[in-house]
């Protein structure tokens, strides 16, 4: 449904995209993950022919993103990082302008998605705040129905509560064969939601990974706080990865198997224990870090 061949872009300050190559299949929600800057928005630019490509190609449904514009957006429901509205409209304003450029406008979904997303179409866009822009845009993006969404940081403003709305809407339409580019600096919305992720950082892929790959690739920190302050020294002898210890809290790093941490966290008294999830940046610099000392 999606394919870019060795799509580069480079920008006169030496920035951009170089060399990026994917596919993605019908019915699949594939994540595209990276930092601020590392060029999800410019791939995603190329995909709905708002830019030529200096090299390489991308296509939408067999149609060339930039020969065939038109064919190539016809079913797409695209969400831009940014979203251009005009101040003077209400919500409901730009949701009419947008469906009347629509193919596949249904009103009815443009209620209940409204209805879904809880806010008030009427309020001018001008004084709505982030997020509310933001479900102005999720709306215009799916009320078409479309086949293929391309979402650039789709929840980005959205509040927690709205952010697992949203992901229940992807898998919705999920469920009904559509298939999603979605791009993200979110671990957490791009695990709940896809199949397979690429992950870009400076302008290049460094890899593309079945999504169970990628959690896998995530490690947990814990921060155990000990009623002995010498049982910190007793559990640095063991096998456990000890990434600080400070006075009785000691932070170990898990990844994979969970059987030596808690034989050997069984023999403490244990007062306080919190988890974090590795981030994404870190998990970005692991696999940088791994892939350059295997060169
Ligand atoms: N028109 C342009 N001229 C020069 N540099 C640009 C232009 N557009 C983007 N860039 C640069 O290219 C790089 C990739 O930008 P891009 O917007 O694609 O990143 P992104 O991954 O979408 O980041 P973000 O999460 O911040 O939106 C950045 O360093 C950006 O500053």
């Amino acid at each position: 449904m999606i394919n870019i061949q060795n799509l580069t872009q480079e920008f006169s300050n030496g920035k951009g995209i170089f060399d990026v190559s994917f596919d993605i299949q019908q019915g699949e929600v594939f994540g595209f993950l990276g930092p601020n800057g590392a060029g999800k928005s410019t791939t995603i630019r190329h995909l709905m022919g708002y830019m030529k490509p200096q090299k390489g190609k991308a296509s939408v449904n067999g149609f060339d993103a930039w020969d065939e514009q038109s064919k190539a957006r016809e079913r797409v429901g695209y969400l831009p990082g940014e979203i251009a509205f005009l101040d003077d409209m209400s919500g409901m304003d730009f949701l009419k302008m947008m469906a009347g450029m629509q193919k596949g406008f249904d009103k009815k979904k443009r209620d209940d998605l409204i209805h879904l997303l809880q806010f008030d179409p009427k309020t001018p866009i001008r004084k709505m705040s982030k997020g509310m822009k933001q479900k102005v845009g999720i709306v215009a993006t799916f009320m078409h129905d479309p086949d293929i969404y391309i979402l650039d940081e789709p929840t980005s403003g959205l509040d927690p509560l709205m952010q697992k709305t949203f992901i229940d809407l992807v898998l919705e339409e999920k469920d009904k064969g559509k298939t999603f580019l979605m791009s993200s600096h979110s671990f957490a919305e791009i695990e709940r939601t896809c199949d397979r992720a690429a992950i870009i950082r400076n302008g290049k892929i460094i890899t593309v990974k079945d999504i169970h790959e990628l959690q896998s690739m995530q490690r947990k920190v814990f921060d155990i706080t000990l009623q002995n302050p010498e049982d910190v020294a007793a559990i640095q002898e063991s096998s456990l990865l000890v990434e600080k210890t400070e006075s009785n809290i000691i932070r170990i790093v898990i990844q994979g198997s969970y059987d030596e941490f808690f034989n050997e966290l069984s023999k403490y008294q244990i007062t306080n224990m919190s988890a974090a999830n590795q981030s994404l940046e870190q998990i970005f610099m692991d696999y940088y870090n791994a892939e350059e000392a295997a060169k």
